[in-house]
């Protein structure tokens, strides 16, 4: 941590009135770890009855327990593997039978790894934007068409990155996936108002979790380097992600579609302007290029 994370520190308790997701059901993809937990974790504290799925049965039956026992409020966990159409059809329906249609959509789950794109193969950039890109999408329309068949509103958010928009060197499938995302939310948007929908999006920066950073920084060499470029001088915290996605999810939000949200402690414009760098230039040298400045005629 830098030391001016002193003057931002995080607050991790839960944001909104007890009560905000009551008689409310919540499905979130990837519920059963790192920031899908956390999400799941938050909801379920606010009143909300929550279905997380995911590929790992234990992991999610072993969140769901946890979370159900310490807030009093249902977590079903569901297997799904998002790339599988008919697997989300499966879930889906299984769904239905336990809590009905959800009125709040969290497409969280995702895959990732580092790696020079000349080593990619076929398969590899496949598996993750099948997971990214497919995965929500099939997700979405699966639950988008029995909603509207139903007559029902829904709050659909995707979580996607900082890098959805500049693109990033050495996570390019991910890249091109989670733009994919960014791009079928916001076109959502604008078409399925009509039906009740809306649809945003929460692009984070850096949060410790085991399953981002075991596969983006398996070594931890570059994590110092990459907090010295956020400006608030410290990682995200889970909780901080998961009081903004329930406030996009509630009934705060409602006059609120096609969204993009970016939380990241101010990391994207940090690396984005051209003269940030001059952060390092010390009062002496500025002094000194000051008066070179200065005394600079013409051109
Ligand atoms: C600079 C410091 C950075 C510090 C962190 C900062 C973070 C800030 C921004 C963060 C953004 C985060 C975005 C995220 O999405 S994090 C989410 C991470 N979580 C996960 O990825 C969980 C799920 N992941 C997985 O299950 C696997 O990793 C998987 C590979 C995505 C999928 O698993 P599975 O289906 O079992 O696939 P496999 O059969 O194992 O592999 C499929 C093909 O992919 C090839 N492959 C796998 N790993 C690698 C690798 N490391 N490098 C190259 N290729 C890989 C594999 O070989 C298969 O291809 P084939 O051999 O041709 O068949
Ligand atoms: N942590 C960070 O710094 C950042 C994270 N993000 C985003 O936040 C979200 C959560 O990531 P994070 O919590 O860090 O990482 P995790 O690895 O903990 O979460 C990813 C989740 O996706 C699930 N998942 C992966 N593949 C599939 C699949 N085929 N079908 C269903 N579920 C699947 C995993 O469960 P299982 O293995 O059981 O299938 C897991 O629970 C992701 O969208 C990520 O891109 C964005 C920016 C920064």
């Amino acid at each position: 941590q830098l030391v001016q994370s002193t003057f931002f520190p995080p607050a991790e308790g839960v944001m909104l009135p007890t009560g905000s997701f009551s008689n409310r059901v919540a499905f979130i993809t990837g519920g059963g770890t790192g920031l899908g937990r956390a999400m799941t974790s938050t909801l379920s504290q606010l009143g909300a009855q929550c279905v997380i799925a995911s590929r790992k049965l234990d992991v999610l039956q072993q969140t769901a327990e946890e979370i159900s026992s310490q807030t009093g409020n249902k977590v079903h966990a569901v297997e799904c593997d998002v790339r599988d159409p008919q697997a989300v059809a499966r879930c889906v329906e299984r769904m239905e039978t336990l809590t009905g249609l959800p009125d709040v959509i969290i497409n969280n789950a995702a895959g990732n790894f580092v790696c020079p794109s000349e080593r990619l193969s076929p398969n590899a950039w496949r598996s993750i934007t099948d997971i990214v890109l497919n995965g929500t999408a099939f997700v979405t329309l699966e639950l988008g068409k029995r909603l509207i068949q139903s007559r029902k509103g829904a709050s659909f958010l995707a979580i996607t990155t900082i890098y959805a928009e500049s693109g990033s060197g050495f996570v390019v499938p991910s890249a091109s996936a989670k733009a994919g995302v960014e791009a079928l939310y916001k076109s959502l948007a604008a078409e399925w108002g009509r039906y009740g929908h809306r649809f945003n999006i929460i692009q984070p920066g850096p949060i410790r979790t085991k399953g981002a950073f075991s596969r983006l920084d398996p070594t931890g060499a570059f994590e110092k380097a990459m907090i010295s470029r956020i400006p608030t001088g410290r990682l995200g915290k889970p909780a901080e992600i998961a009081n903004l996605a329930a406030f996009v999810s509630s009934d705060y939000a409602t006059w609120m579609s096609g969204a993009v949200i970016r939380l990241d402690g101010g990391e994207y414009v940090s690396m984005a302007g051209e003269f940030n760098e001059l952060r390092r230039v010390t009062p002496d040298q500025w002094k000194m290029m000051e008066a070179m400045i200065r005394n600079t005629r013409g051109s």
